[in-house]
């Protein structure tokens, strides 16, 4: 179990690059299983979740390595269908064995995944999909098995543009027989990057990035060398860590673009941005100013997952901001722990009211989730004193070695090793 403790009231300055996107990295994994062969990814991030999904592909047979930023998977071994349940429940991503087994090798036998726990976070829009390509679907003693010959394509509509479902759905339909139309598709960069790592592999594969994706099913895959998309939620944080503390940031290896509304709402509080093809620079010397409102919404609505690293942000902006959470049910965890630390936050249902204040102070506080844990480290970083953070565990689920990045930026951040 280790803990980061951090000292306060440095600026952040420098020049950092943004490793490769946890929540693109996940699926494309997943998605190698459809290929015959081996399939070379590149700038893979060095996570909890991507051993995890690595380790799942070895227990069902394929063969996987690691080299720095280099993952390959061959599964032409691949001689099980079964995913453990131990493993099922180590990270929500072990769903997405789900549409590549089901359609390249006909059955699938899984658990509820696990995750962040930030809602109920069911699995319904996957099974509906997959039934309405065909499967058969039979749920007993907590596992879910799915089987067809070969998947049919249908015209699904998905009730909510579920990141997941939709990714899962893809990688299932490009095998399938027939065409497949995914109505109400969720947009986000990760989608766009799965459609063009599929593609490569032969694929076809049109919409993906807008609310209606057709796949025409083809007989196989090839294996390929992928490059993933830069992480945009790293990229976001380490951006609202300098609108934190102020400083002078150099950010490379990023796609401006896939960060929009954030920011635009950044600006808003008065952090100075420029962007170029793939660089950001940041600088904050002002003090910052409240927002209006953050809504959480779908791509290219604000991202879920930057809204707590955001509103550490804000709980130093004069003035009082508005933040509403609409994607997940239960992602307020990190209000509790803000507060300990100084903040002036109240929650109404899925909204809360943050009244900035003049400063936060060191506490201890303990990572709930992953975005929650970002949040923590932001607020640290800017905070009079010396904070410790708890539960890093879930920070390093998304974030490859904060504190080397950290402090290569200036942060006094540091981490101690626990056995337990
Ligand atoms: C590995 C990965 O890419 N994780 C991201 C993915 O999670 P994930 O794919 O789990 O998120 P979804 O887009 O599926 O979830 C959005 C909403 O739909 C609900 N839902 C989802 C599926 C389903 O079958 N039934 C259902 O009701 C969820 O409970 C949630 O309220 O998108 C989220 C929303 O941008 C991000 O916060 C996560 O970082
Ligand atoms: C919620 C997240 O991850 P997961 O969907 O893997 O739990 C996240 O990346 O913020």
């Amino acid at each position: 179990m280790d803990t980061l403790a951090i000292e306060g009231g440095k600026l952040l300055q420098g020049t950092v690059r943004v490793h490769g996107a946890k929540n693109a990295a996940l699926p494309i994994m997943a998605a190698t299983l459809l290929a015959d062969g081996e399939c070379i990814l590149e700038d893979v991030p060095d996570l909890k979740d991507i051993d995890v999904m690595m380790e799942i592909l070895s227990s069902l047979g394929a063969v996987t390595t690691r080299s720095d930023a280099i993952v390959t998977v061959d599964a032409t071994t691949i001689h099980q269908h079964l995913v453990q349940d131990e493993m099922m429940r180590k990270m929500r991503s072990s769903i997405f064995l789900m549409g590549p087994l089901l359609s390249k090798f006909g059955q699938v036998r899984i658990s509820k995944p696990g995750g962040c726990t930030i809602g109920t976070r069911p699995i319904d829009f996957h099974l509906k999909g997959m039934k309405a390509l065909g499967a058969e679907i039979i749920e007993a003693n907590g596992y879910v098995e799915c089987r067809a010959k070969r998947l049919q394509g249908n015209h699904i509509y998905l009730d909510y543009p579920s990141v997941g479902a939709t990714e899962n759905l893809m990688m299932a339909a490009a095998l399938a027989e027939g065409t497949t139309i995914i109505g109400n598709a969720a947009r986000e960069p990760e989608i766009v990057d799965l459609a063009n790592f599929l593609r490569s592999m032969g694929a076809s594969i049109s919409g993906a990035g807008e609310d209606t994706i057709v796949i025409e099913g083809v007989d196989t895959l090839q294996p390929v060398n992928y490059r993933i998309i830069p992480d945009r939620i790293v990229a976001g944080t380490l951006v609202l860590a300098v609108a934190a503390t102020g400083g002078d940031v150099e950010l490379q290896n990023v796609r401006p673009q896939h960060l929009g509304v954030v920011l635009t709402k950044l600006r808003e509080a008065g952090v100075e941005i420029r962007t170029y093809m793939d660089r950001i620079l940041i600088r904050r010397r002002r003090p910052l100013t409240a927002i209006d409102r953050i809504q959480t919404a779908p791509y290219p609505g604000f991202p879920t997952d930057l809204q707590a690293p955001f509103m550490a942000v804000l709980t130093l902006a004069k003035g009082t901001s508005v933040i509403s959470e609409t994607v997940f049910e239960e992602r307020f965890k990190h209000v509790s722990e803000l507060q300990r630390m100084g903040a002036n936050i109240k929650v109404d249902l899925r909204t809360a009211f943050v009244q900035g204040v003049s400063k936060l102070t060191g506490a201890s506080v303990a990572a709930t989730d992953l975005r929650a844990g970002a949040a923590l480290v932001i607020a640290g970083l800017a905070a009079e004193g010396t904070t410790i953070v708890e539960q890093v565990h879930h920070i390093d689920r998304g974030y490859q070695q904060i504190e080397q990045v950290l402090q290569s930026l200036g942060a006094s951040i540091q981490r101690t090793y626990r056995k337990w």
